[in-house]
Order: C-alpha cells, then sequence, then structure tokens
C-alpha cells in the first residue's frame, strides 16, 4: 500500500497482492527448508461450489508454466485435493519435519488425508486443533522452493479461515461461486471477511455456469443466469471467470488424473494471478 493510499481494501487497486506491506501483522514462521513466493488462497461462502477442483486446475495451470507449485489443503475435515492428484502415498516426516507428497506433474501437496492412517477415518475436532494443523502445514512441512502455493480453504467464514487469514502471508484470494450462490449474502459474507482482512481478492470464479451441448455446443445455463459481473463490479473486482459444468472434468478428478486433463480452464486467472502477484 503506498503512502498515499485511502482505500480501506486492496480490492480493485492496480498494486492489488504486489505492494505487499497492506498486512502487518506477524505471521507464522515457515519451516526453514521452504522458501514460497507467492500464497494464494480459494475461498468459498459454502462447501461443495467446487472450491478444491478450482484450486486444482490453478495448481495445473501454474506446473504447466513450469512455476514450482504446491497446494495446502487446508479443508482438514473434508480433504479432496490427494483424489484429484490420484495420491495414496502417505506423507513421510523426519526429525527435520513433514515431507509433502508430489503429484506426477510435479506439484507437492500436503493434505490431512495424507496424514491419516484411513483414509476415510473422519477428522472428529475441535476448531482450534484444525486451525493448528492447518498452520503446522506452513510452519512444520518442508516445501522446498515453491513459486506459487495455493491453499484450499474451508468454506465459509468461520474461525479456521479466520486462522489461515491471520497467519499465513496470503496475497490474494480467489472467491469461487456457483450461479445461486452468487446472489445470496454469503458470498458477501466471504469477500467481506477478505475486506477485514486486507487480503486482496483477485477474481471471481463462477464454476457450473453453464453446460454446452457435446453436440449443438449450444449453452445452458442450467442453475440460471449468474451474475459474475455485477458482482464484480459491486465490489471493484478486476478479474471474473466461468467454468462450465464438465463431466469429463468430474470423471478426471474421480480417477485422480487432474494434471493430465487437456483444458485451458482457468488460463486467463492463472495469467492474471501471474500478472498482479509477482
Ligand atoms: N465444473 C464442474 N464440472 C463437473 N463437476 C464439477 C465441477 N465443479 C465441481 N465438480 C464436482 O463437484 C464435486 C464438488 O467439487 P469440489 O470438491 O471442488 O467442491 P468444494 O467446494 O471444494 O467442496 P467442499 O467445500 O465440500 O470441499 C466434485 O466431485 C467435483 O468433481
Amino acid at each position: 500500500m503506498s503512502e498515499n493510499c485511502s482505500k480501506e481494501a486492496c480490492s480493485g487497486c492496480p498494486s492489488a497482492g504486489g505492494c505487499g506491506s497492506a498486512r502487518q501483522q506477524p505471521f507464522a514462521a515457515l519451516h526453514a527448508g521452504s522458501h514460497v513466493k507467492h500464497v494464494i488462497a480459494i475461498v468459498s461462502g459454502k462447501g461443495g461450489v467446487g472450491k478444491s477442483l478450482v484450486t486444482s486446475l490453478m495448481a495445473v495451470q501454474m506446473q504447466r508454466r513450469g512455476l514450482k507449485t504446491a497446494i495446502l489443503d487446508a479443508d482438514i475435515t473434508g480433504p479432496s485435493i490427494p483424489k484429484a492428484f490420484g495420491i495414496t502415498d502417505h506423507a513421510k516426516g523426519d526429525e527435520n519435519g513433514i515431507y509433502p507428497v508430489t503429484g506426477t506433474a510435479g506439484t507437492k501437496i500436503m493434505s490431512m488425508n495424507l496424514l491419516l492412517e484411513d483414509a476415510a477415518a473422519p477428522v472428529v475436532w475441535r476448531g482450534p486443533v484444525i486451525s493448528g494443523a492447518v498452520k503446522q502445514f506452513w510452519t512444520d512441512v518442508i516445501w522446498g522452493d515453491i513459486d506459487y502455493m495455493f491453499i484450499d480453504m474451508p468454506p465459509g467464514t468461520g474461525d479456521v479461515p479466520l486462522t489461515v487469514f491471520q497467519s499465513l502471508p496470503i496475497n490474494g484470494i480467489l472467491v469461487v461461486t456457483s450461479p445461486q450462490e452468487l446472489v445470496s449474502m454469503i458470498v458477501e459474507k466471504a469477500l467481506n471477511m477478505s475486506t477485514m482482512m486486507k487480503v486482496p481478492v483477485l477474481g471471481l470464479i463462477e464454476n457450473m455456469s453453464y453446460f454446452e451441448c457435446p453436440d449443438c455446443h449450444t449453452r445452458h445455463e442450467i442453475f440460471g443466469t449468474g451474475h459474475v459481473q455485477d458482482a464484480a463490479d459491486k465490489y471493484g473486482i478486476a478479474h471474473t471467470a466461468k467454468l462450465p459444468i464438465d463431466p469429463q472434468l468430474a470423471a478426471y478428478c474421480d480417477q485422480g488424473k487432474i494434471e493430465d486433463y487437456p483444458t485451458s480452464y482457468l488460463q486467463e486467472t492463472a495469467e492474471y494471478v501471474l500478472k498482479t502477484v509477482k
């Protein structure tokens, strides 16, 4: 934030994410064996709108550009990142710390499911314990050199997202919504939380925006017309994107082959992030 800056938050500011001094609280210390250049959090107002999918696609986009990429899965009670990347190995640790598991294309991943004996076992923990685990993914994991780390946040605006915002030096967030959700107060809550935390909103992504008929290529707005641009204008968010409902994408995710999916989805979002957070 420049000395002359009079903005309450960074949304809409051309320097958003780049000025670095908007947030001044002491952040949790990164492990000595890690050097993470940029941290982008993916948030949503509620669960099931495709936050993990967007996190995975963003990592894949960056990885394809030859950047060193990581995903910190902060969705401790509903971790879905290892499945999308087909990771079944457990994370290993020694006296120095915990090592992330690397996907076939090179994305480094840490998730609660990589630490559990049984991936189907529920994590029945209270909020502060969950927040502690997320912080440990930052402080105790030996990430090595990372250009872009994406954090798959737990949905909503509860105490875990709050702790993550306060503890980790997040450069910006991408908000994932669905067409119905966009008109709701829940999205406004997520956007207001980022304003309160002084973390710039880099973009608004409307997932399941439409379905394109594979035969006639007509686009059908199954969940109604979204208003992603209206919402972006209202909050001064410079970048928007729309993702279609794509059964093939879901199938690649289910088979753990997200890195192999030949798609340009979120290419423009990746380019916007590269341009804005550098
Ligand atoms: N655009 C899409 N096309 C097809 N399937 C999708 C799409 N977006 C999400 N899905 C599927 O919907 C399911 C939920 O998506 P995802 O896990 O990314 O949501 P989420 O917001 O992270 O949920 P939670 O917050 O509960 O973890 C997944 O099975 C995913 O493959």
